[in-house]
């Protein structure tokens, strides 16, 4: 993990004087520094390799990405080394900080116009550069945006940038879910088909709107609810009446920036080009406005953490032991991910009671609260009413609920894949669980849970309801037999609430060895302690095309796969998922016998007859076919991209030759 840029950096901690903390993330904590031979200041960012157990290959591609890439607009590393169970990244220091760190200290309403055009001409030079190069970031926002003395601008953190041309596996993680929630593209939260560098361009629309107004649009909604938000409604942007003091063309590029539809959004090459960046200044101009006045980065940095620090004690006295308050993890720039069902409800309650929580049906951040049916995802629309209900202080969670009832069944298996949300946090989001469970309809029962009888899905809500899945509890990766039934039935029972303020919270509580994160399950292919990625895509439960279509029931035989990879592949995936679905409802149904009746024998039956279905060996033929065709899909598209690699080369080449000719 060792590698050295050309001025020779020491690789040996004794080199370096570690002065004040002047920056944290989730996985590190950054300090200024002195590199004593070369009598230069750094800055270091230590991460303990300890906490980062499960992301050894992610830091190392964060390291290797800063070590490739050579542009003045990205921030590259001078050198890097372990020491102790930490890794140290030696970078030049960036005396500014981050655009979010100068806004949260001196521009808490957002930035002059002149000054978003600079430094967002800046951040797309990067984007240009890294896009040609094949990488893309990911993770694009104000608090990745650094500053130097001089006004130079860096983009950073390459903890979850990912190479276009990684094939195999890494190529298949590019379908999984990273980010952070505000500034994710659609299609990232979607996993349908993947994505490409499209989904950077949306993080800059939101960085637009992040530099335009103080914070990104939906920055104090839980996670779960930003995620729906963003999918379900039409994309932010600049508000003609709130925004009068932006130009036309601030508000076409966001407009052209925030487009659902990937392959309608314009190349980061081709946006560079845009008539906006025409109030773009020497970046000498930053140094002269924004960075004129301030104090320097450690002593901000220190105020921030102190104002955090308060903020916390002060929403923990009025809101009790809720830890996790959206706004806070934004002033960090971190958004933790919480997925307990339990604890969104009460987040959702609980932002309407903050001070500036708004309606979401009313505009927020330009965002329009009609659904604009050109953009829209085709899902089931759901008209929230936000007036209703106000009295029994449930509305937002019933906004929450409604926007859940409309969610498409394919993101939320996404997400149950990438958070390890428990089927029965899942199905918990169903609105007429919930219900159920306020008692609103009772008797009302219809819907997916169709085999199992109304009481029955309320009367199991109580075991379940609230947990993150410990292990591979959802994931047909593994094949659960009796004895492991076993466990993960008392493990249900006994572990609950699993998710929470993640790393946050274990950054607070060192002490907390045992965090669900601790026991999370070998699916893993991502952990960047805000949220943890699973390789939804890496085993065959991934969500596919599929609604438990025809297709689904259409395929009776593996005989049957002289049909095309592609037709065959969603056919057995459903399948597979099906079988998924029904071992989950009838371990569901075990389980209510169980409780109620105490039917011993003919649960032990039922768990017979189950456990020589699962271990058929048809399901395991289909498995061995399903890895067999997205091992044979996998190398396709591996080829695909090399052909258009060399094709884009060969295009560039001729381009070049015809213009000498042309001379
Ligand atoms: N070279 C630098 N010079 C000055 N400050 C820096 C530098 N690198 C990082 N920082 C500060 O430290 C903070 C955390 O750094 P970084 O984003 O790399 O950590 P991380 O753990 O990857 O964070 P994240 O939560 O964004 O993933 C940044 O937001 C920035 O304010």
């Amino acid at each position: 993990m060792e590698y050295k840029s050309e001025k020779r950096f020491p690789l040996d901690a004794k080199d370096y004087k570690l002065y004040e903390e002047v920056g944290e993330g989730v996985s590190a904590t950054v300090y200024r520094a002195l590199c004593v031979p070369l009598n230069e200041i750094v800055a270091i960012k230590v991460l303990d390799l300890e906490k980062c157990n499960n992301d050894l290959d992610g830091i190392r591609r964060e390291v290797q990405t800063m070590s490739l890439i050579n542009h003045p607009n990205v921030l590259r590393a001078h050198c890097s080394f372990t020491t102790g169970h930490s890794l140290w990244v030696v970078m030049p220091y960036m005396a500014g900080g981050s655009c979010l760190h100068i806004m949260k200290s001196l521009y808490p309403e957002g930035f002059e116009e002149t000054v978003i055009a600079t430094l967002l001409r800046e951040v797309l030079k990067a984007l240009v550069y890294l896009h040609a190069h094949g990488h893309i970031h990911r993770d694009v926002k104000a608090g990745n945006i650094l500053i130097d003395s001089n006004g130079a601008v860096k983009l950073a953190d390459f903890g979850v940038s990912a190479c276009m041309f990684d094939t195999g596996d890494r190529q298949r993680s590019r379908n999984t879910f990273v980010g952070t929630p505000c500034w994710m593209a659609p299609e990232v939260m979607q996993q349908l088909h993947g994505y490409d560098f499209k989904a950077d361009i949306w993080s800059f629309g939101i960085t637009a709107l992040e530099l335009a107004h103080g914070h990104a649009p939906f920055s104090k909604y839980p996670p779960m609810k930003v995620l729906l938000m963003t999918l379900q409604n039409a994309p932010p942007g600049l508000d003609y009446e709130r925004d009068k003091r932006f130009s036309k063309s601030f508000k076409e590029l966001v407009g052209a920036c925030l487009v659902k539809d990937p392959k309608k959004r314009p190349t980061s090459e081709k946006l560079l080009k845009h008539h906006f960046f025409k109030h773009a200044r020497p970046t000498e101009y930053l140094s002269r406005t924004i960075l004129d006045g301030l104090s320097p980065l450690g002593d901000r940095f220190r105020m921030l953490k102190e104002k955090e620090a308060d903020l916390f004690e002060r929403n923990k006295a009025l809101y009790g032991d809720i830890e996790q308050l959206s706004q806070q993890e934004y002033i960090r720039g971190i958004s933790a991910w919480n997925f307990n069902l339990e604890d969104l409800k009460n987040q959702a309650a609980l932002d309407d009671d903050m001070p500036n929580a708004e309606d979401p049906s009313k505009q927020i951040d330009g965002y329009k609260d009609v659904e604009n049916p050109a953009e829209s995802l085709s899902l089931e629309t759901s008209q929230e009413t936000p007036t209703s209900n106000q009295e029994d202080g449930f509305n937002d969670l019933h906004d929450l609920e409604s926007s859940l009832a409309s969610f498409p069944i394919k993101p939320l298996q996404a997400l149950k894949g990438c958070f390890d949300v428990c089927e029965d946090d899942a199905s918990a989001t169903s609105p007429r669980t919930m219900y159920q469970e306020n008692g609103r309809t009772k008797g009302e029962c219809s819907g997916q849970s169709s085999s199992m009888p109304c009481h029955v899905i309320a009367e199991h809500k109580k075991f379940f309801s609230g947990t993150l899945l410990p292990d591979n509890a959802v994931s047909p990766k593994r094949v659960i037999g009796d004895g492991d039934r076993d466990y993960q039935q008392s493990k249900f029972q006994s572990e609950r609430n699993y998710s929470g303020p993640l790393l946050y919270r274990e950054k607070r509580d060192g002490n907390n060895p045992s965090s669900a994160e601790d026991t999370s399950d070998g699916a893993l292919v991502q952990r960047k302690g805000r949220f943890k990625v699973t390789s939804a895509e890496l085993s065959p439960k991934g969500p596919t095309n599929c609604y438990f279509n025809q297709v689904c029931g259409g395929l009776t035989s593996p005989t049957t796969l002289n049909l095309t990879a592609s037709t065959v592949l969603p056919s057995l995936q459903c399948i597979l998922q099906q079988n998924a679905m029904q071992r989950e409802e009838i371990i569901k149904l075990m389980k209510y016998v169980e409780q109620t009746s105490g039917k011993r024998a003919e649960l032990a039956d039922v768990g017979d007859l189950l456990q020589t279905a699962y271990a058929s060996s048809r399901e395991r033929e289909l498995q061995s076919q399903v890895n067999y065709l997205q091992q044979s899909v996998g190398s396709l598209i591996e080829e695909l991209q090399r052909q258009k690699v060399k094709n884009a080369q060969l295009e560039r080449h001729l381009n070049s030759l015809a213009r000498k000719d042309e001379e």
